[in-house]
């Protein structure tokens, strides 16, 4: 960050410190926004994809079935008949050994979780393809050597080694999508149903409790309310609960995987950090808050009903297995056509519910790494095909991860830059004017006056958050019910922050109380918006007071100020300039008569000129500097005029969302009105 000098002498008078107060301030400004800017840059990312090659499996072997998928040895490219396809690795089959990939694909994820950024390993391929296996999310084989549960260990090792300087808190959640319907795997007053009349293994959800919604914020962010987050402290916690949700995950017997996933399995882990500042310091004001998740996802395989040999209630199953997929391809090719991305071509994420949670994975805030998983077998090879060619389309994707940082703790930073700048300031100063001192100081008390008034609402905040979990335990005590709340209490948070509410599920709703479900949508809503307008009368308060400080100074009266400055040190200069012409000319004619007493006299003068040439270059110097303060000034007041957009916008949101609250408050009115009209005339 640099600083400019203003020259502390020429400021004596309190009009002038105001003056300085004033180049100070703008200066300050420009450089926080500078780094405010920089410090947003997003990263580009593609979409890593791997490719894993499992080996022949049983059934494959009782056939008789030939390997047809060839790995070009010391490259990650894979041949099947005349095709061939490049991809950023394969392991299995003779390409790398499937241990390495977790090394390779997924812990740089779990590195980048820390760092605040999102992550999403996706397992796609044909139904009995290795996909559970691999994420190792089946309780059974590649439980152990599986990406998930290497994925929680190693999150945990590196807990381990940083629990001393951060405090971290970690959720997870585990849901899946059966048939259109996203359903909670963690729900503690849904049951395990064990082997059911058709086949099937899989939950079932108590009616009464709402449905699980897929909501987007108003920054993009697609959140799901409604699912049960479970607090975890340690890897066995976190290892139980990938184990009880997988579970009670949807799984049939079919004539290709006789325990084929019939769903869409997205395991998210949370990691909530607080970094702690100074660590010399008592206050937080060093503080700094990210979260990231990390969503695991095994689909389920693409089938075809004639070799799966499924029909009536499995077949169902995978028709809408299907549906998903050809959205989620239909997304993949949208994104990943460079002419189509270019032409900004429409993303039809709203067309599944897989593609609407995967929103943020592909093409959005997210590292991303696909594994597409292929069976060897020559009776495969279509398939195989297939999943090559939709996994080579992937690689195009970009996406935009970016940290995942809470606006209070990046105002604090904001805040924390400009106080460095300000305290380099004073440091560069050294003995500076007490005037310029005095004024740096009172800037600086402002910010920190600030930056400890957004402490004490952080503060605030959290230890509500503590003290809901706590009266929570106080007044249950019960595991079940503070795994419910804790779901509750989030998917609560998540909506404080929701702005609207599409894809909410209609599906099957039977034995749900509409009334019950109403009232939550309506206090939920109510709750998220009164959220909202706080928020935007904090930001208008906080715009209109930083406004002030622009307004303080007039801008005429300042231009004048610093037009005259110059003016007059022109004049000087001049003046100087004359004085040295006058000196010179008349120590050349000295230097003609050599007696002593003229040589005195030459010296004189040389001494003289010596001293008008150095005050000529210090008022060059200080021109300079006050043409440099014109500019600043020039730009504060484009500053000023971006922070009155900023403002007049905000007051326009404002009165949109007061209009939406009495909107909504008044349709619940006619609504619960005319609901107990007919629960009289009934
Ligand atoms: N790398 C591997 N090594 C050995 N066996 C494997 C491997 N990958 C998968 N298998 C075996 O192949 C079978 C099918 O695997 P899995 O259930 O993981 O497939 P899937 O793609 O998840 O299927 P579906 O989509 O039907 O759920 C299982 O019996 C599994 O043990």
């Amino acid at each position: 960050m640099g600083c400019f000098a203003v020259n502390a002498k020429e400021h004596t008078t309190h009009k002038e410190a105001e003056m300085l107060f004033a180049e100070i301030y703008f200066h300050c400004c420009f450089n926080v926004m500078e780094t405010a800017a920089s410090a947003t840059t997003m990263e580009d990312c593609c979409v890593k994809v791997a490719v894993h090659i499992r080996p022949l499996i049983g059934d494959e072997k009782l056939q008789a079935c030939k390997d047809c998928v060839a790995v070009v040895p010391g490259k990650p490219q894979v041949q099947l008949g005349t095709h061939s396809f490049t991809f950023d690795h394969v392991y299995g089959s003779t390409g790398t050994p499937s241990s390495a990939m977790f090394e390779e694909c997924v812990s740089p994820l779990v590195d980048g979780l820390f760092q605040g950024y999102n992550a999403t390993v996706l397992a796609y391929g044909q139904t009995g393809s290795g996909k559970t296996y691999t994420m190792g999310s089946g309780c059974k084989d590649g439980a152990q050597t599986g990406l998930i549960p290497q994925a929680m260990s190693a999150l945990f090792n590196k807990i381990e080694s940083l629990k001393h300087q951060i405090e971290f808190q970690l959720h997870v959640s585990f849901i899946e999508i059966l048939k259109e319907e996203v359903r909670d795997l963690l729900d503690p007053n849904s049951s395990n149903k064990s082997e059911s009349p058709n086949g099937q293994n899989g939950k079932v959800n108590i009616p009464g409790k709402p449905p699980i919604q897929i909501r987007e914020t108003s920054n993009g962010v697609i959140t799901l309310a409604g699912s049960t987050e479970c607090g975890v402290q340690t890897l066995k916690e976190m290892a139980d609960c990938l184990e009880h949700g997988s579970l009670s995950r949807a799984t049939g017997s079919t004539n290709m995987n006789n325990q084929s996933s019939r769903s869409h399995a997205i395991f998210t882990i949370t990691v909530e950090q607080i970094r702690k500042g100074d660590s010399n310091s008592n206050d937080s004001m060093g503080d700094e808050y990210l979260c990231a998740k990390l969503h695991l996802v095994d689909l389920a395989g693409s089938e075809r009903a004639k070799r799966t040999g499924s029909d009536g209630m499995r077949f169902k199953e995978g028709v809408h297995i299907n549906k998903g997929l050809l959205a989620l391809g239909n997304v993949i090719s949208a994104l990943g056509d460079e002419k189509k991305r270019k032409e900004g071509a429409h993303v039809p994420y709203r067309d599944s519910k897989l593609t609407r949670l995967l929103q943020d994975s592909l093409g959005g805030n997210s590292r991303t790494v696909m594994i597409a998983c292929v069976s060897p077998a020559d009776i495969n090879a279509e398939e195989t095909l297939n999943t090559l060619k939709y996994a080579n389309r992937a690689r195009n994707i970009q996406n935009k991860p970016v940290v995942n940082r809470d606006p209070m703790s990046s105002e604090m930073l904001k805040m924390r830059q400009q106080l460095e700048c300000l305290q380099a300031e004073l440091c560069a100063r050294g003995g500076g004017s007490s005037v310029e001192l005095q004024v740096l100081r009172e800037r600086i008390a402002w910010l920190e006056a600030t930056n400890q008034d957004l402490c004490r609402e952080l503060h605030v905040y959290r230890s509500r958050g503590i003290a809901i979990d706590h009266s929570e335990m106080d007044t249950k005590g019960d595991d079940s019910f503070c795994l419910e709340n804790e779901g509750i209490k989030r998917s609560l948070q998540s909506s404080v922050d929701s702005s609207d509410y599409q894809m909410s599920e209609s599906g099957d709703s039977t034995g749900i109380d509409e009334e019950a479900a109403k009232e939550w949508e309506h206090t939920l809503l109510q709750d998220s918006m009164d959220k909202e307008l706080h928020e935007l009368n904090k930001r208008l308060e906080q715009k209109e007071s930083e406004m002030k400080l622009f307004g303080g100074f007039d801008t005429m009266t300042l231009k004048q100020h610093f037009g005259k400055k110059i003016m007059e040190l022109e004049d000087e200069k001049r003046a100087v300039q004359k004085e040295r012409d006058r000196l010179q000319t008349e120590i050349e004619n000295l230097s003609a008569t050599s007696d002593g007493q003229t040589q005195k006299l030459q010296d004189l003068h040389s001494h003289k000129l010596k001293s008008l040439e150095s005050q000529i270059l210090d008022l060059k110097k200080k021109k300079d500097s006050q043409v440099q303060i014109m500019k600043q000034k020039q730009k504060s007041d484009e500053a000023a005029k971006k922070l009155q957009d900023e403002i007049q916008f905000i007051k326009a949101q404002k009165v949109q969302l007061q209009h939406r609250i009495k909107q909504e408050a008044e349709q619940f009115r006619q609504w619960k009105a005319s609901r107990e009209k007919e629960l009289l005339q009934a």
